[in-house]
């Protein structure tokens, strides 16, 4: 054990089956199991990155003091006279950045602090209560766990999270956490306001690719507007303890998520850093509003179009940060593929078909450090 480490006493060897299972525990646990007056003093070795792979080691890094200024979409204009040109803003937002910050949007200051004051309730739960909600299964409507994928990482990741299926809603919410006591009736809310907004800004997305012009309901011969109403929703709220030595290891790898859009909130505490022309920059959280970014299968639905955009969570030695990321798409049995229109001679398809059972058996089966499910699905 490196000096100075300070772990759980019933720890004695990072090698032992002991020491395993207190990290599949997750981050929280270790923060707060261990023996130093409530203070761990170094990162154990499980997640510890090699160098080439940790914050400020590399050439993309060396900017990462430089905040990045997301283009900001204004919802409440989006519904009045200027939507054509929000549109515009919005399809450039898309294409160069894949991020964008929603301002104005309709869901109250009530409903926002709610949600992160339950999840922040939730961590602050003992480790049985959160235990209780810990499952292997991808399909299970509740899954609480740690890292990015706990039963393949080699290095982890500091970070706890627990998943919440929103499909449907009358068969999941019985499976939700039921304590603290109102932490199902403030999700249930802000899941369907999440939703409501991403409909609305999914409808606009739809327009600023010109496949809105036929009436609203059909899209082309196979998709409808409905197959986006009936679309899955999946909430992800993830905990990121302070880290001891936040240089060595990360909260989340560089991924890209895979659904259509992610409306994520953050509580005001920085650690978002998305790949932007080469490098790594840190978006700065702004109070009440939503980092909305472009996912793999509206990067596969445009074919192109809008790409999906590298992403990561760097952790911070003073504080712990929560974020809710409310991931959507079309329902799991359905089919992901370029959109019809948006595929002629001069732009061929450039993906193959895709669907959420794909996607999970591609994530049972391998490491996902990269958008390397995208990649898979690409033609060329
Ligand atoms: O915590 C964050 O800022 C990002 C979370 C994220 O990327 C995710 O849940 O997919
Ligand atoms: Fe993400």
């Amino acid at each position: 054990m490196a000096p100075g480490l300070s772990m759980p006493a019933e720890i004695c060897s990072e090698d032992d089956e002991q020491f395993e299972s207190s990290y599949q525990k997750g981050v929280k646990y270790l923060s707060d199991n261990n023996n130093n007056n409530g203070i761990i003093t170094r990162v154990p070795t499980k997640y510890i990155l090699p160098a080439l792979d940790r914050p400020n080691s590399s050439e993309a890094d060396h900017c990462t003091s430089t905040n990045l200024n997301l283009p900001v979409i204004d919802f409440a204009e989006l519904q009045g006279p200027n939507r054509t040109q929000v549109i515009k803003s919005l399809a450039k937002a898309c294409e160069e950045f894949g991020f964008f910050q929603l301002v104005n949007h309709s869901i109250s200051r009530d409903v926002i602090g709610n949600m992160i004051e339950v999840s922040k309730s939730f961590f602050e739960l003992s480790f049985d209560e959160r235990a209780k909600y810990m499952s292997s299964d991808m399909y299970s409507p509740v899954r609480y766990g740690t890292s990015f994928n706990q039963s393949k990482d080699k290095v982890f990741c500091w970070r706890d999270f627990l998943k919440l299926s929103c499909n449907p809603m009358s068969n999941a919410l019985s499976f939700w956490p039921s304590c603290p006591v109102d932490f199902r009736e403030v999700a249930v809310d802000y899941s369907s306001q999440t939703k409501f907004l991403y409909l609305m800004l999914m409808e606009a997305i739809l327009e600023s690719l010109g496949l809105l012009e036929e009436p609203m309901g059909k899209l082309n011969d196979k998709q409808t507007w409905k197959d986006f109403e009936d679309g899955s929703q999946l909430m992800v709220v993830n905990c990121y303890p302070s880290c001891p030595e936040p240089d060595l290891t990360l909260g989340m790898p560089p991924h890209s998520d895979y659904g259509l859009l992610t409306l994520l909130l953050q509580d005001e505490v920085k650690g978002l850093q998305i790949q932007h022309q080469g490098k790594w920059l840190t978006v700065e959280p702004i109070p009440n509003c939503f980092v909305v970014n472009v996912g793999d299968h509206l990067e596969i639905f445009s074919n192109g179009k809008y790409q999906s955009v590298l992403h990561r969570v760097l952790v911070n030695s003073s504080k712990s940060r929560i974020s809710i990321a409310s991931l959507h798409s079309l329902p799991f049995n359905c089919m992901i593929r370029p959109s019809p229109k948006l595929v002629d001679e001069a732009n061929p398809r450039r993906y193959k078909d895709t669907d959420f059972a794909t996607f999970l058996e591609y994530v049972s089966s391998r490491e996902p450090k990269s958008k390397n499910f995208l990649e898979s699905r690409k033609l060329m």
